[in-house]
Formats: structure tokens, C-alpha cells, sequence
């Protein structure tokens, strides 16, 4: 698909500092970045670089010591925590290695969550719910409950989760990281499908079969960019 010129995620010279006891960590160390409406773009690098804190700095899960971060053209450094919350609700969709789903609410309640929090009307939700898992091909599960579905599964609904508020922007960290190969490839095929369909992706992954899938590739290395570079898709 044809990427414009508007960059979604414009980051620069970021800086992220973790204080534990007496020990300081130098996170991110000045991380220059664009995305674009379009990019699928994978973040690779060692354990320990700073891709988890960089994805959640995108997300708006977590805030950064020094530089800036524009969200659609949007200086995300002064916003409050509510403001926070509310743009993180309406433009990015977060997909974690660990799911992060409720156990004790069913799979089609665990989807309509964003959307109940916006407060819309519950037609709507349905609808909206029912046409996610339809598209991550979950919707004969609608009333399990997340225990009672297999890893793959229960990322599928983590995916429909991210999806269900129409983001501009889905973020996912490791999404094949809990997944035997076969469910992890699918997981992959989905996000493929996803992004050939208009959704800008940033993919964290260490898996070298799954960044080559992007047609961005951003290597880190010790919290600062090694390479970025436009690829041929795999
Ligand atoms: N909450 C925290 N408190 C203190 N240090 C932290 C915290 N979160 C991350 N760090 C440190 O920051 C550095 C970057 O961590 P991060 O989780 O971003 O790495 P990563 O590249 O995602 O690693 P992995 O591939 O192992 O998941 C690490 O040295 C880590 O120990």
C-alpha cells in the first residue's frame, strides 16, 4: 500500500532514564524515529536495548526524561494523564506477548472494553465486537472465557481487543513470543492481513522470519538506533 507523507509517530533525541535503588539505567539514549500511516515497521535488537520501553513510550504507557513525541502531529510531552488515557483509547491499540485479557469476563466482553469505556451505545458495540472476531476468526468463541481458549486463540482476541476502537496506530510487542511456531505464524498472517488492509503496525519481535515480514526495519542497540531502513517485504 502507498505510505504518505504524514508521519503518524515522530520522535526525537528520546530519552528514557529507570531509577532502581542506586542503580540508573539509560533506557533510550536519544531515539530518532518516524512512522507513517501505512508502515509496518518491526523494532529488533538484544535483550535489553529499550524495544518494550520504546513501544510503551509510544503508546502512551509510559513517559520519557528528554526529546519529543508527536502523535499525528499531536506534542504528546504536556498532556495530562486523562488526556493520556483518552487518546490512547481512541488511536492506538496495544497488543502484549502476554495477552493481558480478564479471565473472569467472556471473550466478547473482553473485545467491547475499549468501546464501553468510550461510552457507546450498546448496538453499536455489538456490532463493532461481532465484526472484530469475525476478522481475527474467533467469533464462535464469543462467550468462552479466556482460560478456556488455546494461546493462539487467546491472542487473536487480544488482537480484536486492539482493533475494535479503529486505531490509527497498533502497537505489539512480542505477539509470537507465548506461541508454538504454527499459531505464531498465524498470528503473523493476521497482522499481514491487518496492515495490507490500511492499519499501521510497529512490531516489536525477535524473531528474524517475523521482521522480515515488515517493510520497515528498525534495529536498536543500548537505547539508541543502530539502523532504519526501508525492506523488501518477505
Ligand atoms: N521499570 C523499570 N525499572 C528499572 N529498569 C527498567 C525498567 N524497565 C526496563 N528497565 C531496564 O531498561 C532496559 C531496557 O528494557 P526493555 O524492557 O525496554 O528492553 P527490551 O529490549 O524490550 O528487552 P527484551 O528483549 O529482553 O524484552 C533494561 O536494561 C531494563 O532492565
Amino acid at each position: 500500500m502507498t505510505t504518505t507523507t504524514q508521519p503518524l509517530v515522530q520522535v526525537q533525541n528520546l530519552h528514557k532514564k529507570f531509577i532502581q535503588g542506586s542503580t540508573a539505567t539509560l533506557a533510550l539514549q536519544g531515539i530518532d524515529l518516524s512512522i507513517y500511516q501505512g508502515d509496518f515497521a518491526a523494532i529488533t535488537g538484544p535483550s535489553g536495548c529499550g524495544k518494550s520501553t520504546l513501544l510503551n513510550i509510544l503508546g502512551l504507557l509510559d513517559t520519557f526524561d528528554e526529546g519529543s513525541y508527536l502523535l499525528s502531529g499531536i506534542d504528546t510531552r504536556p498532556l495530562s494523564v486523562n488526556q493520556r488515557a483518552r487518546i490512547r483509547n481512541r488511536h492506538i491499540g496495544f497488543v502484549f506477548q502476554a495477552f493481558h485479557l480478564i479471565d473472569t469476563i467472556s471473550v466478547f466482553d473482553n473485545v467491547a472494553l475499549p468501546l464501553q469505556h468510550r461510552g457507546e451505545r450498546q448496538s453499536s458495540i455489538k456490532a463493532r465486537v461481532e465484526h472484530c472476531l469475525e476478522q481475527v476468526g474467533m467469533s464462535h468463541r464469543h462467550d468462552f472465557y479466556p482460560h478456556q481458549l488455546s494461546g493462539g486463540q487467546q491472542q487473536r482476541v487480544a488482537i480484536a481487543r486492539a482493533l475494535v476502537g479503529a486505531p490509527e496506530l497498533l502497537l505489539v510487542d512480542e505477539p509470537t513470543g507465548n506461541l508454538d511456531s504454527k499459531n505464531g505464524d498465524a498470528v503473523m498472517q493476521l497482522l499481514l492481513d491487518l496492515h495490507r488492509s490500511g492499519t499501521s503496525i510497529v512490531m516489536v519481535t525477535h524473531d528474524q522470519r517475523y521482521s522480515r515480514c515488515a517493510n520497515r526495519h528498525i534495529q536498536l542497540l543500548d537505547g539508541q538506533v543502530l539502523a532504519a531502513q526501508q525492506q523488501e517485504v518477505a
